[in-house]
């Protein structure tokens, strides 16, 4: 299959084509031939995106498929141009934190999604590391599940068992927590000092036990100083960002919308989104990682934590790259090439990221004069909603190709 395009990868863009035999690609070129899919000048053709940071809620224990399956959140993130996921293990009963992990592999591979999800290990209180290796995720303190730490010694503790371990962070400090528990609003419950304390913390750790360690829906402008010198040092971490901390702040907060913009950590101030989208810009951070994480309608006003986004990944890229004058060549680096770097050292033999020879036949097309305005019936998630609803993005996802195959 040759296909033929505006290609953009972090170092340019221009017309070429590429030449795909089952589900690699295997050339990069001008004249390959005739090409069985061309795409416009108004399209941007992406190796294929990843989010690496989502909740598919269907486990091996106690499952929250009503919300959301490995099927159903494939399907929204083809709907939102996204190729590969990495799916967070903060189920009911049991989180996976040992080896029932290949259990969970087991039942991944039955349910037989479209596109390849690597899945995160949790890290508890006293778990061990597995015996093969997995990128973990730590819940520093209490989000959504029972999977966290109530002190951060107890954290200490557990991650000296995990040295030089990929380990993601949700940076949020479980005494500061507890002291604002009983303040008015979600915001004032959990306040940006706990997320700058936690930040404090996971560096110490990364730091400390060698570790691989990435940050989750980083949120505070106060924190990004704290990560530039921990990186001017040599400390091996990256960093997440949301579409919600980077498009929503509490000015937009209302009575009537407060449980859809619930989310731990909380949307913060205008500073803090535009010190968030500053911070994309200049690298800081790595990943636009969605967390994506269906409720349904109900629960959210009931108080529980977090929004979908699959659907919409790839429209809101079209909004960073025409309306908050991101480059393309930003866009692939946080969107492709930077997720396939992370998932990259689990998912062989596929290798994902970039449109080169001997990478997964996997690419996102947007098309950048095609405006999608947000509505409830086109979204693919169970959950069966968006935060986004009724907006109008700047372009859309033209068509997917999931590792050798047009999906849409
Ligand atoms: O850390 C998290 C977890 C997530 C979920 O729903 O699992 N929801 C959130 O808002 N933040």
């Amino acid at each position: 299959m040759i296909i033929q395009g505006t290609l953009v990868s972090s170092s340019g863009t221009g017309n070429n084509q590429i030449r795909i035999e089952n589900d690699r690609i295997v050339e990069v070129g001008s004249n390959l031939g005739k090409a069985d899919f061309s795409f416009s000048e108004h399209c941007l053709i992406f190796a294929g995106m990843g989010d690496i940071h989502i909740h598919a809620r269907d486990d091996i224990g106690e499952s929250q498929t009503y919300k959301e399956d490995f099927c159903t959140a494939s399907a929204a993130a083809i709907n939102g141009g996204v190729v590969h996921v990495a799916d967070m293990p903060n189920n009911p009963v049991p989180p996976i934190t040992d080896e029932s992990y290949r259990e969970k592999v087991l039942h991944l591979e039955k349910r037989n999604p479209t596109i390849h999800f690597t899945l995160y290990a949790g890290i508890g209180p006293g778990t061990k590391p597995l015996s093969f290796a997995v990128p973990y995720k730590a819940y520093m303190g209490p989000s959504v599940g029972d999977l966290y730490f109530k002190t951060l010694e107890q954290l200490d503790e557990t991650l000296s068992h995990y040295r030089g371990a990929n380990v993601s962070f949700h940076c949020e400090d479980p005494i500061l927590l507890e002291e604002h528990a009983v303040a008015a609003t979600h915001e004032e419950r959990r306040p940006p000092q706990c997320e700058v304390s936690a930040t404090r913390f996971a560096l110490q750790m990364i730091e400390k036990y060698d570790l691989k360690g990435k940050l989750c829906h980083y949120s505070v402008g106060e924190g990004l100083p704290l990560i530039r010198e921990a990186r001017s040092r040599g400390v091996n971490v990256t960093c997440e960002v949301t579409p919600h901390h980077l498009y929503f702040d509490q000015s937009d907060l209302t009575d009537q919308n407060r449980g859809k913009m619930q989310m731990n950590p909380p949307l913060r101030t205008i500073s803090d989104r535009h010190a968030m989208l500053d911070a994309l810009r200049d690298g800081t951070l790595d990943y636009l990682a969605t967390d994506h994480a269906p409720h349904t309608l109900d629960e959210n006003e009931q108080g529980v934590s977090g929004q979908p986004h699959l659907d919409t990944y790839g429209a809101f890229v079209t909004w960073l790259i025409l309306d908050q004058n991101f480059s393309p060549q930003q866009a692939a680096s946080f969107c492709s090439e930077n997720p396939g770097n992370f998932v990259n050292p689990y998912v062989a033999p596929k290798k994902f990221g970039k449109i080169e020879a001997g990478y997964t036949a996997s690419l996102t097309v947007l098309n950048m004069k095609e405006p999608i305005t947000i509505q409830r019936k086109d979204m693919k998630t169970k959950c069966g909603w968006s935060p986004f609803e009724g907006i109008t993005f700047p372009g859309s996802v033209e068509s997917v190709f999931v590792e050798g195959q047009k999906v849409r």
